[in-house]
């Protein structure tokens, strides 16, 4: 597929914070693609490059072979992580306003429909739950009916209920045909909604690619979880451990040959969990930290 977002050689500093660090990649139109990493890797900034709101120092980005063009912007939307509206209007009243500010833009009733404010569209929106207002902020950002929607972390701080439901509008939108560019700290989410994704730590792009192939590409079988515990040299050396926070990590094709060896070694098998490897894991694997927090970790390195 060939490329409708390119971005080459990107970076950004602020003062002496070198935030993102010369990173590339290319979009395909139609496609959802995510930004993955923790807080602080560089995410929004690169987001926020792409929508042309933060200049960057150097590198480019196309759009279909040309620079970001005013004529382009019109047909691009941008969920941010915050929104400030304006208050005593009804979400219908909000939509409307945005939509004044655009030459095209959808009917506020089609808007409401697509993203499913009937039940609430003409309440205050200060009164709106999180959910809610998550939904009026993805249909302001789909006001100037864009052809590539920018979302910015969407879904952090939604319920799981709420979070499910802004998927099913996510994958509604993108069955539409737009190419959608999102963040995301939440592998699972990178996971069900991401065709592509580019998984972002300091700055850097760590990993690329479709989800699946990733973890195929770096797991083999099934992840082993066990509480933390020592562990004999034997175990160590065969089974090649990763420690992190309260558990260790063993990545294994061979499930029966690894348990056999872990109640012959008597391994403490209480908590014990096994589970196909996710992005959390590829993220854990590739940095020596967890996505969501700053768990000390340790590669056991084998002894020998
Ligand atoms: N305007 C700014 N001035 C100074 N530093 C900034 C600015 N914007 C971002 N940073 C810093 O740049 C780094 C990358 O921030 P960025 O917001 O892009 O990360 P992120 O991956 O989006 O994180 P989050 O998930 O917390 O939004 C962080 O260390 C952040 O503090």
């Amino acid at each position: 597929m060939s490329a409708f977002i390119q971005v080459n050689n990107l970076s950004k500093s602020f003062k002496k914070l070198h935030a993102v660090k010369g990173i590339s990649f290319s979009v395909p139109k139609g496609i959802c693609f995510g930004l993955l990493g923790p807080n602080g890797a560089g995410k929004t900034t690169t987001i926020e490059m792409m929508e042309g709101i933060v200049g960057m120092d150097g590198g480019e980005i196309l759009y279909d072979g040309e620079p970001l063009s005013r004529a382009m912007n019109q047909r691009i939307g941008i969920q941010f992580q915050h929104t400030a509206l304006q208050d005593h209007l009804t979400g219908r009243e909000c939509l409307k306003m945005f939509a004044s500010f655009y030459s095209h833009a959808l009917a506020v009733d089609d808007l409401v429909e697509l993203c499913q404010l009937a039940d609430f569209a003409d309440q205050d929106h200060r009164k709106l739950s999180g959910g809610q207002k998550q939904r009026l902020l993805l249909a302001i950002a789909l006001v100037n009916d864009p052809q590539i929607l920018f979302l910015d972390e969407p879904t952090t701080g939604l319920d799981p209920h709420a979070r499910r439901n802004f998927w099913d509008l996510i994958n509604r939108i993108k069955a539409l045909g737009k190419t959608i560019v999102l963040t995301t700290h939440y592998m699972d989410e990178a996971e069900y909604l991401c065709d592509d994704i580019a998984i972002m730590d300091k700055g850097l792009i760590i990993a690329r690619g479709a989800p699946r192939e990733l973890l195929a590409e770096h797991f083999n079988g099934v992840l082993i979880r066990l509480r933390q515990q020592p562990l004999s040299q034997e175990v160590l050396e065969q089974c090649q451990p990763r420690l992190d926070g309260a558990y260790w990590y063993i990545n294994t094709d061979k499930v029966e040959k690894t348990l056999k060896l872990l109640v012959e070694q008597q391994v403490e098998m209480d908590g014990l969990h096994v589970k196909s490897a996710n992005l959390d894991d590829l993220f854990l694997k590739l940095t020596g930290h967890g996505l969501q927090g700053n768990t000390e970790t340790q590669e056991v390195a084998s002894a020998g």
